[in-house]
């Protein structure tokens, strides 16, 4: 019975906002024709069939969606035309000016840093951490990133692991320009690949590979080790595992929570009133993701470094992760959802198939023993 009512929650949840999708029923349709309402109205599966078809709430968290356009009359739009061409014309070309002199002051110190300095590995590591905060600084600079940190800024200690949503890999540029973390995340090809395999491990970035299972022990070892050194840069995760646009959360990988570790969670939400800064990554490479970023007015966002937590007594790190998931959402404004995000890559698991075809087998015979009375 319990296991019923679990299963109709998590169905509730997924049911699509179908009416969104229907004309309003203020529209006047001719007296005696058969309107898709009516349709629908005929078969609780059909509705839920047309909704799964248009919508459904794991769908939901991977949309883009798109602000309402504002540029719609005859005094706004020519000023939009002229906003394009300041974003296109003047903002890019100072902000790809401004990337190239981030690079070169980068590059130029950082080789030195890291091959001359071998023998003092303290003053190379501190020297490292100051060159990868500057850099993103210079990354947020690139699209006039206004962003506001809330709470105290985190600090260096051993057996602390941070957490945060997730909603495009400049979360981790926005973070790591405060702080120098080291960040567990999947390897990317390209350039990206290029510097998370040399300039990021350096300073003690972990990649991997989801779909490889070798990958999650070799990274489960590795992180076990990093956060019982002292002097490692602080870890963090984003446990959710894949991108979502900034309305929801999916559920948080328990990885980050079973490190027997304090748990200090981050909160980010993007304002997106100039641009939305979710990548998805299916439709967009990163390069063509920051190239949108370039050329909007503004990337502006909040960061809350909220207050750490602990594995409470009797507590699971499923139960640890939910409660962790919820004080983020909570103070981003995000919408939790019950959907494991590698489920993008994959097909629906079988276990939720089977619940689908048990919820429909149940209305079934429920509607044949209402027959019946
Ligand atoms: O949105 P995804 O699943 O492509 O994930 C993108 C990055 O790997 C997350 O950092």
């Amino acid at each position: 019975m319990t296991k019923l009512n679990t299963s109709n929650s998590e169905l509730d949840l997924d049911r699509p906002n179908i009416e969104d999708y229907l004309p309003s029923g203020c529209i006047q349709e001719p007296h005696g024709k058969l309107r898709l309402r009516d349709l629908l109205d005929i078969s609780p599966t059909l509705t839920e069939a047309a909704g799964a078809i248009i919508d459904d709430s794991f769908t939901r968290c991977f949309k883009s969606i798109p602000p309402e356009p504002w540029n719609w009359n005859v005094y706004l739009f020519p000023l939009w035309c002229l906003g394009v061409v300041v974003r296109y014309l003047i903002l890019f070309p100072l902000r790809v000016l401004v990337l190239t002199v981030g690079w070169i002051i980068f590059l130029s110190a950082y080789f030195p840093v890291h091959f001359l300095l071998k023998g003092h590995d303290k003053l190379r590591k501190n020297l490292e951490r100051c060159l990868v905060e500057l850099i993103c600084s210079f990354f947020v600079a690139s699209w006039t990133g206004v962003v506001k940190y809330h709470g105290p800024q985190p600090s260096r200690r051993p057996k602390q692991v941070f957490v945060a949503n997730h909603t495009s890999m400049i979360d981790f540029i926005v973070l790591e320009q405060m702080t120098a973390f080291a960040v567990i995340m999947q390897k990317h090809p390209g350039w990206v690949g290029l510097l998370q395999s040399t300039i990021l491990e350096s300073v003690g970035c972990i990649w991997f590979n989801r779909s490889e299972a070798k990958d999650r022990e070799t990274v489960a070892r590795k992180l076990r080790e990093h956060v019982l050194g002292a002097d490692n840069n602080p870890l963090l995760i984003f446990p959710e595992g894949t991108c979502v646009n900034n309305h929801y959360t999916v559920m948080f990988k328990k990885g980050a929570f079973e490190l027997g570790c304090t748990v200090c969670p981050i909160a980010i939400k993007y304002n997106k009133v100039f641009v939305d800064a979710f990548w998805n990554s299916r439709k967009q490479s990163f390069t063509m993701h920051l190239l949108q970023l370039m050329t909007s007015w503004a990337v502006v966002c909040d960061v809350w470094y909220l207050e750490p937590q602990n594995l409470k007594p009797g507590e699971t790190p499923i139960e640890f992760a939910e409660r962790v998931r919820d004080i983020i959402s909570v103070r981003a404004g995000l919408k939790k959802v019950p959907w494991d995000g590698y489920l993008k890559y994959s097909r629906p698991s079988p276990k939720h198939r089977e619940r689908k075809q048990q919820s429909f087998a149940e209305s079934v015979l429920r509607g044949l023993e209402e027959n019946e009375i």
